[in-house]
């Protein structure tokens, strides 16, 4: 049987995230490293076609997701998923409103949701604000991301600024009244012209109310919190079995080799996970100054990791303080500066690997797509997860030579104070 559920992810660590989303809801589910140049495995329901589009341009970024589309239209999937992430990163240009409806273009649908709520890492959306915590988004440390700084926590402004379609919402009122009365306001919309419904949720159960009201929906947009309430449309329909199965599916062979760590995420939850790291165990610093200089940090990282990783873990970071990454941005410029530590921390990953590691954990959206690439890796399957929306991952490479790598692509804002201290013990 073909799969069910076709998903774009905009980054790496977010594909990771919806993946693990979908494997606890029950769907048979793996990650594809861009468009899948092989075949895959055919015992899924679910493939996630993971893009590095968040903040490439715009038309980039559609070209990617329309040719996503059509390979995802080809094997046969039933409905289609845009995830983006659960802070809505973009920028007045895009992409996710732009990318969105060239997706409904294609799919000659007139009507989708957007909805980045993920209670369960404190994202959650109310009469169209999103909130991270008991924060509105404009007042989290998404104010100062380096790339997609967000600064209006009213999601239906920020997206009405990307697309021509009207923009409406779905208010929580109407959500926590379930399926029915979600539905209906949907249509209500529709009849009202607009295409694009931002949608309230502020708990699972929302989730799921909302997951069944898009059952006819052709296109779903959203973090991966909205993926918990569709796997039981399939249900429902006879067409997807017992969760169990994937459930199971859940585990990773073991894997061995040396651990480290790579953080190129400068967002908060990472800062806190750096520094806890850093009390424990040997860290170094990669400086985009000194990149900038042409300085070969990256021989100079890899000489140093080279005797302290058979040792312990080790960490190689670029993560710094807002202040500090905005005057690095203000000396090098900020694409040159994301680029040139992403360049390095991927090369560093590389060498990494060549030193024996077998466990690595890669920290930020960005940086994880560049790792991932740099890596030559085709696919992950999902293991254990370490965290809410952050699983383990045993990366598929088509090369037979190619040795085990088990890896974590952690969401900048994801995961607890000592997540690089205990990620290894979910490892077998
Ligand atoms: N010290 C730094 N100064 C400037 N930019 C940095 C620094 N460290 C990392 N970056 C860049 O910031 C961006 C962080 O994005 P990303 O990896 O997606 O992290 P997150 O998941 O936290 O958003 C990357 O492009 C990275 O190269
Ligand atoms: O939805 C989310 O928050 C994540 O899955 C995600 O996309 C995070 O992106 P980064 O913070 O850039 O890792």
């Amino acid at each position: 049987m073909s799969a069910l559920l076709g998903c774009i992810a905009d980054d790496f660590t977010g594909g990771t995230d919806l993946a693990g989303m979908l494997v606890k809801a029950g769907m048979r589910t793996v990650q594809m490293i861009g468009i899948p140049q092989g075949p895959i495995p055919d015992d899924v329901d679910a493939v996630v076609i993971a893009l590095k589009s968040r903040t490439s341009p715009v038309t980039e970024a559609i070209e990617e997701s329309l040719a996503a589309l059509r390979w995802l239209q080809a094997t046969g999937c039933r409905q289609f998923y845009f995830k983006y992430c659960s802070t809505f990163d973009s920028t007045p240009q895009g992409n996710i409103g732009p990318v969105a409806e060239a997706l409904m273009d294609a799919l000659g649908t007139d009507f989708t949701i957007a909805c980045p709520a993920f209670p369960a890492n404190g994202r959650s959306v109310y009469q169209g604000y999103l909130f991270v915590g008991d924060t509105l988004l404009s007042e989290s440390g998404m104010r100062n991301h380096p790339l997609t700084p967000m600064t209006d926590p009213s999601l239906v402004r920020v997206l009405q600024q990307q697309v021509q379609r009207g923009v409406g919402l779905v208010a929580e009122s109407a959500v926590m009244q379930g399926e029915q009365a979600i539905a209906r306001r949907f249509a209500e919309l529709r009849k009202n012209g607009k295409g694009f419904a931002i949608v309230d949720a502020i708990s699972d159960d929302d989730l799921m109310a909302i997951g069944a009201a898009c059952a006819d929906l052709p296109l779903v947009t959203g973090g991966s919190g909205i993926a918990l309430g569709l796997p039981q449309n399939f249900r429902r329909q006879g067409l997807l079995g017992d969760d169990a199965q994937a459930r199971s599916a859940a585990s990773l062979p073991p894997t061995g080799g040396l651990r480290a760590v790579v953080s190129g995420s400068c967002s908060i939850a990472t800062q806190a996970q750096v520094e806890a790291m850093r009390a424990r165990h040997p860290a170094f610093n990669v400086d985009p100054l000194r990149l900038a200089e042409g300085d070969d940090v990256v021989a100079a990282a890899l000489d140093w990791a080279k005797s302290r990783v058979t040792q312990e873990p080790v960490l190689i970071y670029a993560t710094a303080a807002p202040e500090l990454v905005r005057e690095i941005q203000a000396r090098i410029g900020v694409e040159r500066a994301g680029s040139l530590v992403e360049e390095a921390l991927a090369s560093i990953a590389l060498g990494l690997v060549e030193l024996g590691v077998g466990q690595l954990i890669v920290a930020g959206g960005e940086t994880s797509g560049a790792v991932v690439k740099a890596l030559g890796i085709d696919g992950l399957r999902i293991g254990p997860e370490i965290d809410p929306g952050v699983p383990w991952t045993a990366a598929i490479q088509n090369d037979p030579a190619a040795r085990t790598l088990a890896l974590a692509l952690k969401s900048g804002n994801f995961g607890s104070e000592d997540f690089f201290l205990k990620a290894w013990d979910h490892l077998a």
